[in-house]
């Protein structure tokens, strides 16, 4: 009897080993995985991993719970079940963590609940025992996760056909899934902001760019965008042997408009005149830019002299149709030059000559369009 009772406990002894080996090995396999894991792929290890650990030493159920942000609420994020056994995942969803004090405070001071009889927990633990007796859950463990020591959440088992004395071997093994999945998940948030605060700086780097290229007041190109544009503009131009057609548009008495009514109906002019330019020239390739103080510049390829003196004609009349309370009368002088560039010519003799234009138009009276051809 006494030799086969020792022999009956190396047996057991030796089952134990296996299993922990053969767990072990389960283990370093996933976490391997998890460790190379995509964010689509992690569910399913995670998953895996919770199958593994049912695996050494039969649970029912094996899940992740997952706290919110302010510790208020959990959620069942991942969950195994045995064949047979009830899942309640779906409604184990945002629980108020205030329902379950007892087990909460477990889990915030120990790190760990581990119950061996539901039937013998403290009345303290009365909404959690419901709980468990609701799910049919005879014994239970669960141990915590944590990102940078801040408890996140926590992997747990249950068992429910019957109670059991969890040992320090069964708790070992949920620690070290706990761990692993709390890493995971650490890692995949930490990846997710990432790309978050990537994509915010790849936005910002994009307004920004696009501030140093844009008048502030009218929206439309500032210079430096202008001096760019035209100088790619004109050599496509002269490449192609094609007309290349610049308008300045000028204000007309700016001074005294700002001396009478003030800067700040100014200001709202020329945001108006702008806003006439910039829906007049909206074809591509075309580019309407404040040149200076009361002027505006528009770069517009492959237009035909009619089109260009019709569009130049539509913004005086358009200018000229503005209204304000304060009644003033608002009209544009326009230069237009047209040309078909050749080698020598660069962007400054263009804008020289279409000054040259709005000169001419300011001299016989404003108001009114000046188109040169060359
Ligand atoms: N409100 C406002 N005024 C501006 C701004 N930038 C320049 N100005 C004013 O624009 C005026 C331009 O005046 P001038 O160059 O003498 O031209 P003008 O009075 O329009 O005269 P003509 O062009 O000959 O018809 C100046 O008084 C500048 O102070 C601005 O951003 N806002």
């Amino acid at each position: 009897m006494a030799v086969s009772g020792i022999a009956t406990q190396n047996l057991s002894q030796a089952t134990s080993d296996i299993a922990q080996q053969q767990f072990g090995l389960l283990i370093s396999q996933i976490s391997t995985q998890l460790i190379n894991s995509t964010s689509a792929e992690t569910q399913q290890h995670i998953e895996q991993a919770l199958a593994a650990l049912a695996s050494g030493g039969r649970k029912d159920r094996c899940y992740v719970f997952l706290f919110d942000e302010q510790l208020t609420t959990m959620s069942n994020t991942h969950e195994w079940t045995a064949p047979g056994i009830t899942s309640f995942k779906a409604e184990l969803q945002n629980i108020d963590i205030a329902a379950m004090p007892w087990f909460f405070e477990q889990m915030r001071n120990q790190g760990q609940v581990v119950v061996d009889d539901v039937k013998q927990l403290p009345p303290a633990a009365i909404g959690f025992q419901q709980e468990l007796t609701r799910e049919g859950i005879q014994a239970m463990m669960a141990v915590g996760m944590y990102l940078e020591h801040r408890l996140m959440g926590f992997v747990g088992c249950d068992l429910v056909q019957r109670q059991h004395h969890w040992s320090a071997e069964d708790i070992q093994q949920m620690q070290l899934v706990a761990d692993m999945i709390s890493n995971t998940i650490a890692r995949h948030r930490t990846e997710t902001r990432l790309r978050q605060v990537e994509a915010e700086l790849r936005l910002a780097n994009e307004q920004l760019l696009a501030l140093a290229h844009q008048d502030s007041l009218t929206q439309v190109a500032n210079r430096r965008a202008l001096d760019k544009s035209l100088k790619d503009e004109l050599q496509r131009a002269s490449r192609m042997g094609r007309e290349l057609t610049l308008f300045m548009v000028d204000i007309d008495h700016f001074k005294q408009l700002n001396d009478t009514y003030g800067h700040r109906l100014g200001d709202s002019v020329l945001a108006d005149v702008a806003e006439i330019l910039a829906t007049q020239f909206r074809r591509s390739g075309e580019l309407v830019a404040r040149y200076g103080g009361d002027e505006f510049v528009v770069i517009s390829p492959l237009v035909d002299a009619a089109t260009a003196q019709t569009l130049a004609a539509a913004v005086l009349y358009r200018v000229r149709a503005l209204s304000y309370p304060e009644g003033a009368q608002i009209t544009v002088s326009i230069g237009v030059y047209q040309c078909i560039p050749q080698a020598p010519v660069g962007a400054d003799n263009l804008l020289q000559e279409v000054d040259a234009a709005v000169y001419q138009a300011k001299l016989t009276g404003r108001n009114q369009v000046v188109f040169v051809a060359n």
